[in-house]
């Protein structure tokens, strides 16, 4: 599994050119393009090229490995945004948000000209929904509330908790983040506006209709889906 995300992570470079904004995602998958990345501009065989973080995690992943890095305030445009995904549909309608990134991720992912995303074969779903659960961050005195208001989705959700800290895990933003099950979703960009709509919430794992290619890890070497 860790050689597939390696190797997706690799073909991504072939999209990077200097001068580039380049949008640094979050998660496992990324982790290696942001290294990757991190070499070729060490080597000086990419010049220019700056990468915006989506996280923390990013951030300190692209400080270690020699990628310079600028805040989304700080460029006028993103030119490729970077990522993995939980789950990629037919359609590469994603999940995103295991790693509590969702928001800043979809800020960078949406507006960048390109948004690249890094999976291996295992993400690929035929309705979303189907492994995982989608995150929702949310004000932190609004959790309990929210919880209740997604039932009426036919869902339930779910306080996520830290694993290496007491009580809720809290996203850079400081916000929580709630893990909701759906019965079934047949329409993924109506349930994430519709999520988006209740107070309090910041904003949902669902990412539809803005994947523009999905480069996917396979055992007989990396897929190239296309929108
Ligand atoms: O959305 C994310 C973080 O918020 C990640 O991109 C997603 O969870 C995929 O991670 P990995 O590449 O480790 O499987």
């Amino acid at each position: 599994m860790e050689e597939l995300k390696r190797s997706v992570a690799r073909e991504a470079l072939k999209f990077i050119e200097d001068d580039m904004i380049v949008g640094l995602g979050t998660g496992s998958t990324t982790a290696y393009f942001i290294e990757y990345l991190g070499k070729l501009i060490m080597e000086e065989e990419l010049e220019d090229v700056y990468g915006v973080p989506t996280s923390y995690q990013a951030r300190l992943l692209a400080l270690e490995n020699g990628v310079p890095v600028v805040g989304l305030d700080e460029v006028d445009a993103i030119d490729i945004a970077v990522d993995g995904a939980d789950e990629v549909d037919p359609h590469l309608n994603l999940i995103k948000g295991r790693g509590a990134a969702l928001t800043m991720e979809k800020i960078i992912e949406y507006r960048a000209g390109t948004f690249l995303v890094l999976v291996d074969e295992s993400k690929l779903v035929e309705r979303l929904g189907q492994k995982v659960p989608v995150p929702i961050e949310v004000i932190p005195a609004a959790w309990r509330a929210i919880a209740e208001e997604i039932e009426v989705f036919n869902a339930t959700a779910e306080l996520r908790m830290a694993s290496k800290k007491d009580g809720p895990v809290v996203t850079d933003n400081g916000n929580f983040i709630l893990d909701a099950r759906f019965h079934r979703i047949d329409d993924p960009l109506d349930l994430e506006i519709e999520l988006n709509n209740i107070p309090g919430v910041v904003e949902n794992g669902i990412f539809a209709d803005i994947a523009d290619i999905v480069l996917v890890g396979t055992r007989e070497g990396v897929k190239r889906l296309e929108r």
